[in-house]
């Protein structure tokens, strides 16, 4: 077993909404409401929810570009949220993040080169010729021509650009790549690339990936682990077999059924199924939320599986029997 690198802790992330004459706050946006999960060394996990769940917050929280405003991040057991600056600094070398798009993620008025070597700058004295020659090791690790260090980001496609964050990413020798939908922005064909590469890399280096995505059919050959997030809170975490075999929150089983069916047999029957889960969920919703709609804390319902069930006990009890049926 490899050992935990990271534990989120009950992580908020709240943002005051101020308004009337004097600009006062009178509610908040609870983007990241008591998120809780660890990821082991070199594993990936997978975060996984709809647009504006709160996963890309929980990924900028992480890597401290948002402040969380309650609840822990433990780094080798430290928290790093109320840790001394020299620890902190430690950190930022040791967990890393790649963006989305990396057009707006990478200067566009700077070289290849620098964008690569700004994070060495940060962290190690190097003399320019020991920095060239460790973009240059960077850039091969992800596939790149050397010469690529002379060139602009738009000198690139999406997929090369990806590749470049990656190469910037790794440059520290992190322990942790927050990925915050590295893919998304790309072709089909090039996104398989991309995450091979990323797999390989992971390999190699032993990094441990937080791999955020809206798609679970990408998640599915990444991670080991998952957490699907709605309305900033957890609603299922655990194994990836446990998660797409035997799904239980209604939330999750309405996003596994719209992953597209490839098989053309297949279409009619996924078709049916689908509607079927869309049905309960229409039906049941009101059950799996509390009267604020908000996701219920979650519960052990089996090894390596955690699900926020209906407060209502009966409900839960009946929950848990179906999926000890389908389990047995
Ligand atoms: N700086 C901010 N101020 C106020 N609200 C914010 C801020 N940043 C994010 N939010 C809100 O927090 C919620 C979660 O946003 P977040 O970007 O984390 O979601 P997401 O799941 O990553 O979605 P997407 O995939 O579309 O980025 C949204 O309702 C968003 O509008």
């Amino acid at each position: 077993m490899s050992e935990e690198i990271i534990q989120i802790k009950d992580l908020k992330v709240h943002y005051p909404i101020r308004s009337g004459f004097w600009n006062r706050i009178t509610d908040y946006v609870r983007a990241v409401d008591g998120v809780s999960f660890s990821i082991n060394e070199g594993e990936t996990y997978g975060l996984i929810g709809e647009s504006g769940s709160g996963k890309s917050t929980t990924g900028k929280a992480i890597v401290g570009v948002e402040k969380a405003t309650g609840g822990e991040i433990l780094y080798k057991g430290v928290d790093i949220t109320k840790a001394s600056n020299r620890r902190k600094l430690n950190y930022n070398k040791d967990v890393q993040m790649i963006f989305q798009d990396s057009m707006s993620s990478l200067n566009p008025r700077k070289r290849i080169e620098d964008i690569i070597a700004e994070p060495i700058r940060n962290f190690e004295n190097l003399t320019t010729d020991q920095e060239r020659d460790r973009v240059q090791e960077l850039l091969d690790i992800v596939g790149m021509p050397s010469d690529a260090i002379y060139k602009y980001p738009h000198e690139f496609s999406g997929g090369q650009r990806q590749r470049i964050g990656v190469a910037r990413a790794v440059a520290t020798n992190p322990k942790l790549i927050v990925a915050d939908e590295p893919t998304s922005a790309l072709d089909l064909s090039v996104q398989a690339q991309v995450l091979n590469f990323m797999k390989h890399i992971q390999q190699q280096y032993g990094i441990g990936y937080l791999f955020i995505s809206h798609d679970l059919g990408v998640v599915k050959h990444m991670s080991e682990n998952l957490a699907i997030m709605h309305r900033g809170r957890l609603v299922e975490i655990g194994s990836r077999d446990e998660i797409y075999k035997h799904p239980v929150h209604i939330y999750t089983k309405r996003l596994l059924s719209a992953i597209p069916q490839v098989d053309v047999d297949q279409r009619e029957a996924h078709k049916k199924h689908r509607e079927a889960v869309e049905k309960e969920f229409q039906e049941n919703q009101s059950k799996w939320y509390d009267k604020d709609g908000r996701v219920y804390p979650l519960q052990k319902i089996a090894p390596n599986h955690f699900v926020a069930l209906p407060a209502d006990e009966a409900e839960a009890a009946k929950v848990r029997e179906a999926k000890e049926k389908e389990r047995s």
